[in-house]
């Protein structure tokens, strides 16, 4: 399956990126494909204008309506696909999580809409929703100045689940969050020279004694969750 990734913003160039590292090998071998579009290719007067003053008062512009329905009608089409994914990230989502990312990595098609200013005139969503799957999804509990950077991360953590990405798929099921791990945080690593700067990697992990590792490992998880990120525990 190839996975078609859509992103519009008015920022396209943020996802130059997406053309290096491994999310550039997953283009070439045809396991995903990218489009980024230019908002303002959508627009219609002289200055490209896709903002305006927010009815009701209030400070900053919002995104104008009229340029994002005639990109969804380029982009996406007229009729009604609820295989089509189309993603809004907003600080006002739903927490962005592994799960979710899981279940984003099955589906054929994403469109991310990368909103700037204050945000996107909200009937852009509600029509969304009439016509595609929408998810509306926020990175964390911190402000950004638009969705592209959410929008890359979000990219990053749905692609790397692709089968046939990762050389090792087996390595995905240990990570942290990954499903039927328990919500442990990763324990610390450590790889040569055995002693650096006057500090030594953990004997046991040079013990070759494979249960002791294992146990340590867990401990090590276990104590940084506790300490760092206890709603996990509960
Ligand atoms: C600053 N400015 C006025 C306050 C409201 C946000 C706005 C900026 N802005 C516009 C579109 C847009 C999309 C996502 C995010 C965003 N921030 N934090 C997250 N976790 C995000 C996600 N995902 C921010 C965005």
């Amino acid at each position: 399956m190839t996975m078609r990734l859509d992103y519009l913003s008015i920022f396209p160039g943020y996802f130059d990126v997406l053309d290096i590292s491994l999310l550039g090998k997953a283009v070439d071998n045809g396991l995903v494909e990218v489009h980024a579009h230019d908002l303002r290719d959508w627009t219609h007067d002289r200055h490209r204008t896709v903002d305006d003053t927010p009815c009701g008062g209030g400070a900053g512009m919002v995104m104008k309506p009229d340029p994002w329905g005639e990109a969804f009608d380029g982009i996406i089409g007229i009729e009604p696909d609820p295989s089509v994914h189309v993603i809004f990230p907003t600080p006002s989502g739903i927490p962005f999580t592994q799960s979710a990312a899981q279940e984003l990595s099955t589906v054929e098609r994403v469109v991310f809409c990368c909103g700037r200013y204050e945000g996107i005139d909200h009937r852009v969503i509600d029509y969304a929703r009439t016509m595609w799957t929408v998810h509306e999804l926020s990175l964390g509990d911190y402000v950004l100045n638009g969705g592209e950077v959410a929008a890359l991360a979000i990219t990053e953590a749905v692609v790397r689940l692709i089968p046939g990405f990762m050389g090792n798929p087996e390595s995905l099921a240990e990570e942290s969050f990954s499903p039927g791990q328990e919500r442990l945080l990763e324990y610390p690593l450590f790889t040569r020279p055995v002693s650096w700067r006057g500090m030594d990697v953990p004997e046991v992990l040079m013990s070759g004694h494979h249960g002791r590792i294992a146990e340590w490992r867990r401990e090590e998880s276990l104590l940084l969750t506790r300490d760092r990120r206890p709603d996990l525990t509960d």
